[in-house]
């Protein structure tokens, strides 16, 4: 009786804690852990902000990207359901209902909006939005399963951080912000097809056209090298035309070997351990550029 009762009192706090566990892992938090590192450095980049300001828009960022995050578990729960990586998360799981997942995704998304036009301005707001629109309508409705091209223009949503930060900064996106977001822009098909090389079977199984699935594995290495040689050359327009220095330059130009050799080594091998490591490598790799920016302003 007594243990019976016990347990009737711990469960509900415990079913508490697990929905809001779930809650936030709907807004996938460590992507956004990454994508905020852009915004914050980005925003030292452009001036001398207050910490208020940054927090004010860690948090309207956080909401968007989250707020998107959790619109996408919930538009791809069929496919999710069926993928070993993704069948536990929370939908397929069946811990959180799908209409939960919708509205709780469109809520962070409106509040994202009020909040960021509030403590920072209008274009700032106005452009989380459209990270929010890209990441929801145009790559998870639209793109991700009709073309292999999805992650291309799709991952357009998320080179929108840096320009939220600037905006929030100046007022205004002149010049270096729009170079930020050809990097990211740039980065995200080698940092997501050389993952998609190891997760192939998986996307083939539920008909996502992931270039590894529609080209083959060959392909996928070959373009995941051109944009690497994009990337490098991409990362230089901060440095010739962007008003960034020295710090920089040497920063970029190492990272960007060490990116391109991560490439090349891919098409050698052509093995699941050297797709990893370019993979995690891609990681590391925006986070100490990003850093490079501000040692490059600060120092
Ligand atoms: C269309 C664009 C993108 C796609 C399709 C994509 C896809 C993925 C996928 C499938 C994973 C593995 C996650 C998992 O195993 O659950 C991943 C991991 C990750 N992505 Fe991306 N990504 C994109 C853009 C970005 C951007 C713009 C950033 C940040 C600037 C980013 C940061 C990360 C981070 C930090 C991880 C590691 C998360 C972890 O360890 O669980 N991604 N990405
Ligand atoms: C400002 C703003 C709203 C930015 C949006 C940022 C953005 C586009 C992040 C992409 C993050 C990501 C993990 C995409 C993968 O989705 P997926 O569905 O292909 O991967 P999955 O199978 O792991 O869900």
């Amino acid at each position: 009786m007594e243990a019976s009762r016990a347990t009737t009192a711990v469960l509900p706090a415990a079913g508490a804690r697990q929905v809001v566990v779930d809650l936030v892992a709907l807004t996938k938090p460590k992507v956004q852990s990454l994508l905020l590192l852009t915004t914050v450095t980005t925003m030292l980049v452009a001036g001398t902000p207050s910490i208020g300001l940054i927090l004010a828009t860690c948090l309207g960022g956080y909401l968007s990207a989250g707020g998107a995050g959790a619109v996408n578990h919930w538009f791809d729960r069929d496919i999710d359901a069926q993928m070993k990586r993704t069948a536990t998360r929370p939908i397929p799981a069946g811990r959180i209902a799908p209409t939960t997942a919708l509205v709780f995704g469109i809520a962070l998304g409106v509040l994202s909006f009020v909040w960021l036009t509030l403590t920072t301005n209008v274009l700032a707001a106005c452009l989380a939005a459209s990270g929010f629109v890209g990441y929801t309508l145009i790559y998870t409705v639209w793109l991700k399963r009709r073309t292999w091209q999805n992650i291309v223009w799709g991952g357009a949503a998320g080179a929108v951080p840096p320009l939220v930060g600037w905006a929030a900064v100046t007022g205004g996106l002149t010049g270096l912000p729009i170079y930020l977001f050809a990097i990211v822009f740039f980065w995200t098909p080698p940092h997501f097809w050389a993952l998609s090389l190891l997760m192939k079977d998986e996307y083939a199984k539920v008909n996502v056209p992931m270039l590894p699935v529609v080209r083959g594995e060959r392909d996928t290495r070959r373009q995941i090298l051109l944009y690497s040689l994009l990337l490098y050359a991409v990362t230089q327009l901060p440095f010739c035309a962007g008003g960034l220095g020295a710090i920089y330059l040497v920063a970029s130009l190492a990272l960007g070997v060490l990116f391109v050799a991560g490439a090349v080594n891919l098409q050698r091998r052509a093995d699941r351990r050297a797709a990893l490591s370019l993979y995690l490598f891609s990681l590391l790799y925006l986070a100490l550029l990003f850093a490079a920016m501000v040692a490059d302003v600060k120092l």
